[in-house]
């Protein structure tokens, strides 16, 4: 089978320029998947209301952590390309949902390399489902796929939360910070709003219904972010032998007033002091990359609001980034055969 990897992220803005930022935001937000109200109550509210105001805001944060080689969430997609392309035959590229790098010309991009190809596998950097991330970087190259009468065929890896392959990379990245005393791990996860959580139940009964839903079993669950963020954080923190009360998640990068799920890593991290939680690590498995969430919003927001509390030591745990036994991970996943059975539509 001649088969290419495409690896895809969400985007960046070309540059920390405020015009810049706010093309990259307008283009995020106006996304029905993202803020999914009627089109013209999107247009007002995000050209009206949140861009104007974000985009100054967004753009001195992404100052903050650019590098000389751009935005850390491409270079790192860009570094994970070339060590996976160090490990597998089939010809690998990236592709992002916002801003440049979009599917079609990683496709074409693919078909240059390697003629004949019959299959792309796509390969969200998002390890769980939520219609704001996994779904909408997917249904994306869906639609250029179809625009582009392509003849291969095209096909996603689903969400892979709960893949003993993927955990086992996780927790190897969390293990080494347990050797220095610590009080607790937090797993902060990227926060949706609740709307979403309801919208995408299938069962219009369960999620968000009752206080421990996403323990109890559930169809709802295929698609429902909270439970796969649960599945993950509880699987790692078994894998490196966390006690109860030793990790518990939360939910960061709230945007406008609406309710998010809850809890709040902002006010998390503002109550743990006066809880007896004084030297704190964060890992952040929504992301795969590093981004402007890992390396502003926690590394420094965070900490400051954690420190300003009365905490003693905050560390944010690295993105898997292109961690080794993550690339291998990638590899076993590129080389996999799938049924078509097992990805939501
Ligand atoms: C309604 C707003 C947003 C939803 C819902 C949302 C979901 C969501 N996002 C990620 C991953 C990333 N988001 C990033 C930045 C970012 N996210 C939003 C808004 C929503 N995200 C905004 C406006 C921004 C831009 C920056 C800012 O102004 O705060 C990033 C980082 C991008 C970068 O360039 O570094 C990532 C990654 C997930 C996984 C998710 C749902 C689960
Ligand atoms: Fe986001
Ligand atoms: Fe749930």
């Amino acid at each position: 089978m001649k088969r290419g990897i495409v690896l895809i992220n969400l985007g960046s803005p070309d540059s920390t320029s405020v015009g810049d930022v706010r093309k990259y935001l307008n283009e995020f937000l106006m996304d029905k998947r993202v803020i999914d109200i009627p089109y013209l109550g999107r247009l007002m509210l995000v050209r009206g209301m949140i861009v104007p105001f974000r985009a100054p805001k967004s753009a001195h944060a992404y100052q903050s952590i650019w590098t000389d080689k751009g935005s850390p969430l491409i270079v790192l997609t860009q570094e994970l390309e070339a060590a996976l392309q160090a490990e597998t035959e089939y010809p690998v590229t990236i592709a992002m949902r916002y801003g440049r790098f979009p599917p079609r010309e990683a496709f074409d991009e693919l078909l240059r390399r390697e003629p004949g190809l019959e299959e792309v596998l796509l390969v969200p950097l998002y390890p769980h489902f939520a219609m704001s991330s996994y779904e909408t970087a997917v249904q994306y190259a869906r639609e250029q796929y179809a625009q582009g009468g392509y003849k291969f065929r095209l096909t996603v890896v689903p969400p892979y939360y709960d893949e003993p392959n993927y955990l086992d990379a996780l927790a190897g990245t969390i293990r080494p910070w347990l050797q220095e005393p610590f009080d607790h791990v937090l797993f902060s996860f990227h926060g949706v709003p609740e709307r979403h959580i309801y919208k995408g139940d299938p069962t219009g009964q369960h999620c968000l219904r009752s206080p421990d839903c996403c323990s109890a079993n559930s169809v709802a669950h295929r698609t429902c972010y909270p439970h796969h963020c649960l599945v993950t954080m509880k699987a790692v923190a078994a894998r490196l032998g966390l006690g109860a009360g030793q990790f518990s998640f939360s939910f960061q990068s709230r945007l406008g007033r609406e309710e998010w799920v809850k809890p709040y890593t902002a006010q998390r991290l503002a109550d743990m002091p006066g809880e007896g939680i004084k030297k704190l690590l964060v890992v952040c498995p929504a992301f795969i990359s590093d981004c402007l969430e890992t390396l502003e919003e926690i590394s420094v927001e965070g900490r400051d609001i954690f420190l300003g509390a009365g905490g003693e030591s905050f560390h944010q745990i690295p993105c898997l980034n292109v961690d080794p036994a993550w690339v291998k991970v990638l590899k076993g996943y590129a080389e996999k055969a799938y049924a078509e059975s097992e990805i939501p539509a």
